[in-house]
């Protein structure tokens, strides 16, 4: 039996191929040492193949499964969730001993290789109901057999859900009670929205947070963010915007140039690299993947109905206000929209809300690392100084989605930010 072991992510969508980008990238970022796989269905783009194509070893077509469980699926309020189904492929890897499956919505935060040590099927719990599983991480092995039977069950039992979830865990339906050693510790699965929740827990442990999960119906892919108004102070003084923190960590993970070449040898993929690069005029590695990755979030915010989620779109009149028309695309409470928009239009800092701003077309650009300020005084005296007039050109700027993901919004500052927070 091979003992070849891999981490597993899943794109039914162009949009969850940003998210997959970004599994790929933060495990490499960390040195795993395991294969990196990625499953897609049928219809994800040639661009969303090719940008996925340079950071994981394998992209594996499968087809999509759909457990059309409406009823359920919109009882939970998600009838997208029916997709969800297609992960259960993940059992067909049998080139592989042991996988660990991560949602596309997660973020990897440190290198988590050690999470082979465990055992078919380790999770950790659902915030929302602890004796279930949560399925976005958990620890599996390829097997035909389980796969057929996973599939029996969910064809007699259907899904609690209407999602993977539900299937999953009535099949390892002792999960909550037989072996505790297949309860993987919070760490590995913090929900990014269950911390508002858990705070004194959050400021006890979450230094010692592994992965993160943006769970729900809010991606963050849906959403680019306010560099400036998430300023320094932000991450000293307000304790209630870490979830804006795990964000801006997303957006520099998705724009950080690849920390490893994929070896492509052998790869088996039925679209040419090369027809790519041959069409550019810069074939270059680092800036074909860095357009790859961009060309993704162009087609993604031209597709999605959500690009255009943009402060015009909020301030241009329309027959519904533009918290009405908010909360209309976001579905959330109104007393959250009045937060956000507080925050969009003061440039201030919310309540509780994190903070969030439209992609633009500029935000794609190359930055020079050189010459950003990445100084943690240089922003506090920036901020301090700012008159009305700063303030409104900051506005116009944040309004065309300029955001250093090169330089001070990188990775890495982001991320010494918040530890600085954690600390
Ligand atoms: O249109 C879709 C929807 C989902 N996915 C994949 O399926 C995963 C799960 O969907 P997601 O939107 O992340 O669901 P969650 O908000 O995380 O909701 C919960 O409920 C889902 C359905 O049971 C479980 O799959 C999740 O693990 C669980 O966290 C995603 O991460 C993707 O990998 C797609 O590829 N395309
Ligand atoms: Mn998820």
């Amino acid at each position: 039996m091979t003992e070849a072991q891999a981490f597993v992510t899943l794109a039914t969508t162009d949009a969850y191929c940003m998210g997959c980008i970004v599994v790929g990238k933060s495990l490499r970022r960390h040195g795993t040492s395991k294969k990196l796989v990625v499953m897609v269905s049928p219809n994800v783009s040639r661009v969303g193949r090719l940008a996925l194509d340079d950071v994981f070893d394998e992209v594996v077509v499968v087809d999509v499964l759909d457990s059309r469980d409406k009823a359920h699926l919109t009882w939970l309020g998600r009838p997208e969730l029916g997709v969800t189904f297609t992960k259960l492929h993940c059992w067909t890897l049998t080139h592989f001993s042991k996988c660990v499956f991560l949602d596309a919505d997660t973020l990897v935060l440190c290198n988590v290789d050690e999470l082979f040590e465990y055992e078919e099927l380790s999770a950790a719990p659902d915030p929302g109901w602890p004796d279930c599983f949560n399925s976005g991480v958990f620890v599996f092995r390829p097997s035909l057999n389980t796969h057929t039977q996973i599939l029996e069950h969910a064809a007699q039992h259907g899904s609690f859900d209407g999602g993977d979830q539900g299937v999953l865990n009535t099949f390892f339906s002792d999960w909550a009670v037989k072996d505790i050693r297949k309860h993987l510790p919070f760490v590995y699965n913090l929900t990014a929205s269950a911390v508002y929740t858990h705070l004194p827990a959050f400021q006890q442990y979450g230094h010692h947070a592994k992965i993160v999960h943006f769970l729900g119906g809010i991606k963050p892919w849906h959403h680019s963010y306010n560099p400036q108004a998430a300023s320094e102070s932000s991450f000293r003084d307000s304790s209630k915007n870490f979830a804006a923190q795990f964000m801006h960590l997303w957006w520099a993970e998705y724009y950080s140039q690849n920390q490893q070449q994929v070896k492509k040898d052998d790869k088996k993929e039925d679209y040419s690299v090369q027809q790519l690069e041959s069409s550019q005029t810069h074939p270059t590695p680092t800036q074909s993947q860095m357009s790859r990755t961009e060309a993704l979030h162009r087609e993604m915010r031209l597709a999605s109905p959500l690009q255009d989620l943009t402060l015009d779109s909020l301030t241009i009149s329309s027959s519904k206000t533009s918290e009405e028309m908010l909360s209309d695309r976001l579905s959330c409470p109104s007393r959250e929209i009045k937060n956000i928009l507080f925050e969009v239009l003061s440039g201030g800092e919310t309540e509780e809300t994190p903070i969030v701003s439209p992609p633009s077309e500029q935000e794609t650009e190359h930055k020079d690392p050189e010459t950003a300020d990445d100084s943690a005084a240089g922003i506090g005296k920036a901020i301090a100084a700012e008159t009305e007039e700063e303030d409104s050109e900051r506005r116009r700027m944040w309004e065309q989605g300029h955001v250093d993901y090169m330089g001070k919004d990188s990775f890495d500052n982001i991320k010494r930010k918040l530890d600085l927070f954690l600390e």
